[in-house]
């Protein structure tokens, strides 16, 4: 018990340092931290954090990475990097079928925005981006869609390419890797645990802003939605005028990338307004922090500006997975980040769907 408590104490005089940092100078990041984050992963259930110092560095470097750059490479993840590979090979493949084939699962609002979307046909800032993709989000097709979301414009069902044959099934794997219940043969988890990368990470988030674990579950972000998109970028013909992606933040909590490995294009905003490349790191995903994490935190994590050029001569691929809020989390500043950030909510609350709708909308004319 005394451990415990001398343990959160270190955390808020960390959060405070961290915060006094931020109000006296602005330091600039110039490179993106790698964590191993396997000892997150190690107990059975959520780890006795307070008690080893391996998973306290895990979540002191999370927070550090969060507050100073919003953006870090997770290894030790257990999610087998063939799978890894896999889905994004699949996804090469996908890209190469014709206009056509690939219309067959074209997006529209009766999907709910789910679909296949031509290069150009995603917009952000109001300029055509120089990417295609098939997105997914959380399927709501009636049966387990909250009778309150009914008539909903994100209201709808995945739409799958049946070709490649292995597409759905590598990519459902991959999913439930990623977010839930998985152990598969190379997973360095024994016994059936389940893995939860997102929740993992969102508990030493949880720890570092709160010193309890569980602040993000039950109606935050106990039932998280997710989207999971699956992007090709051609090569920039016109490299001054087209962008890949252009610059955005993403909308919910964490976002972990699963880019092609030996071509640079992901690029972070720093303070000072510089573009650092997020190199793929292979084995890795990039991880970073979303508009709902600079709400709940009040500021001290604040989402980092990107955006993807793809100015190589060969076709990228990645897979960002999305792992957001409840749909219907009511978002506002924690009181514990309150505290350490002068004691007025710095945001406006809002309601992460109404959040992603709004946005989902606004990316296609
Ligand atoms: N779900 C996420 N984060 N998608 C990001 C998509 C790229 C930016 C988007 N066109 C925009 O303007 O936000
Ligand atoms: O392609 C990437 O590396 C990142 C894509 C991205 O930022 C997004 O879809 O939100
Ligand atoms: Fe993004």
């Amino acid at each position: 018990m005394l451990k415990a408590r001398s343990v959160l104490s270190g955390i808020k005089r960390r959060a405070q340092v961290g915060n006094l940092k931020m109000t006296m100078a602005k330091i600039s990041f110039s490179s993106i931290p790698v964590i191993d984050i396997s000892p997150l992963l190690e107990s059975r259930s959520t780890p006795k954090v307070q008690e080893n110092s391996n998973t306290r560095r895990v979540i002191n470097e999370i927070d550090q990475a969060c507050r100073n750059v919003g953006f870090f490479y997770v290894q030790g993840h257990g999610v087998p990097l063939d799978m890894m590979n896999q889905v994004r090979q699949l996804a090469h493949e996908f890209f190469t079928l014709s206009t056509d084939e690939k219309y067959k699962i074209k997006m529209s609002s009766a999907s709910g925005w789910r679909g296949y979307q031509r290069v150009g046909e995603n917009v952000t800032k109001g300029v055509s981006d120089m990417h295609e993709a098939i997105d997914f989000l959380q399927d709501y097709d009636g049966g387990d869609f909250p009778a309150f979301l009914h008539d909903h414009p994100l209201h709808g069902r995945n739409l799958w390419p049946e070709t490649p044959t292995s597409f759905r099934p590598v990519c459902k794997e991959y999913l439930s890797a990623v977010q839930e219940a998985y152990c598969g043969k190379s997973c360095i988890l024994a016994g059936g645990i389940s893995l939860d990368l997102g929740k993992r990470i969102m508990q030493a988030i949880s720890l570092a802003l709160t010193g309890v674990h569980d602040s993000f579950e039950g109606s935050r972000a106990g039932s998280p939605f997710w989207l999971f998109r699956v992007i090709g970028y051609p090569p920039l013909e016109r490299k001054i005028t087209e962008v890949g992606c252009g610059e955005h933040t993403d909308y919910g909590l964490l976002t972990l990338v699963n880019q092609d490995e030996g071509i640079r294009a992901l690029q972070v905003k720093n303070q000072a307004g510089e573009w650092i490349w997020a190199d793929p790191v292979p084995g890795t995903f990039v991880v970073n922090i979303g508009d709902m994490l600079k709400i709940w935190s009040n500021g001290l994590y604040m989402p980092t500006v990107h955006r993807v050029l793809n100015d190589n001569s060969k076709y990228r691929v990645s897979v960002p997975y999305f792992y957001e809020p409840n749909f219907d989390a009511l978002v506002k500043p924690l009181d514990s980040c309150k505290q350490v950030t002068g004691g007025e909510s710095k945001f406006a609350s809002v309601v992460y769907g109404e959040h992603l709708t709004k946005k989902v909308l606004n990316n296609f004319k």
